[in-house]
């Protein structure tokens, strides 16, 4: 475990693989830490630098007061990656991770050799939504909408069996608030249209076939603003590194050998 500094908050850092390896680096989503990718971490090549962070008001990462910017969500990526002094990287982002990343290819391309956009979008919902969300957030907490989110977040097999969702059902409901309420701010002012369709490194969407959230048409019509490969997987909500690690896993390795990373 490591903690570095991003405009004077705390970030929680861990990395894993040797120092030398090809570096993978992971961002999550709206309502989980870093562990979202703990199920597939072991289907990736062996040898990686993997890079994984809390973003701000998540996991064990500080939590300032609402509201957040996907600005000041791609300094603390960067402020990660400069911490380390990692370079030459391949980016995954889930979700509002992938808003990170495509912020992180517009801002410092020179950086990534490849981006993986896992069920996210240019642009996720509409401002009034995300605003709907947080009243009712401020109104009855993460508690009163979790059932909603998870209903989003897993195909029916998985929201079915209550033991296997339990501890992502727990990671939801014990996310701080205002860290939750902060990135939904971001995600509402977060359109990355112009700059994803500028982009010219090697990119790879990947959407569950049952997410409620960046439907597979909205990941695909991502994927294609950069000429990126897409693939669906069957019978997965919006976290296919949990509910479908080892597809998505698959689909990860795939690229790092496509874009010569292993
Ligand atoms: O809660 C959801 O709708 C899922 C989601 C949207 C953006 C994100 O990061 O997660």
């Amino acid at each position: 475990m490591k903690t570095i500094t991003s405009r004077g908050i705390a970030l929680h850092v861990q990395t894993d693989g040797p120092e030398s390896g090809p570096v993978v680096m992971f961002a999550n989503s709206l309502g989980t830490d870093l562990r979202v990718w703990d199920l597939m971490l072991p289907y990736l090549p062996d040898g990686l630098r993997t890079v994984r962070f809390d973003k701000r008001g998540h996991g064990l990462s500080d939590c300032p007061e609402a509201p957040y910017d996907i600005a000041e969500l791609v300094d603390d990526a960067e402020a990660v990656i400069d911490a380390h002094d990692l370079k030459d990287i391949v980016f995954v982002g889930l979700s509002i991770g992938g808003l990170i990343g495509q912020g992180l290819a517009a801002r410092r391309p020179e950086l990534l050799r490849g981006l993986v956009l896992m069920d996210t979008a240019a642009k996720i919902g509409s401002p009034e939504m995300w605003q709907e969300r947080i009243d009712g957030l401020r109104a009855g907490g993460i508690e009163s909408m979790a059932e909603a989110i998870l209903d989003r977040w897993f195909a029916p097999e998985m929201r079915n069996d209550a033991a296997r969702l339990a501890p992502w059902r727990n990671m939801l409901t014990r996310t701080p608030l205002e860290g939750y309420i902060g990135c939904c701010s971001a995600i509402a002012g977060a359109d990355f249209t112009e700059s994803t369709s500028g982009l010219t490194m090697p990119v790879m969407a990947m959407a569950g076939s049952e997410d409620g959230s960046t439907t597979p048409d909205m990941v695909k019509a991502t994927a294609d603003l950069c000429n990126g490969a897409f693939h669906v997987i069957p019978n997965t909500g919006h976290l296919p590194c949990v509910e479908a690690p080892e597809q998505a896993g698959a689909l990860i390795s795939d690229f790092l050998k496509e874009v010569g990373h292993v």
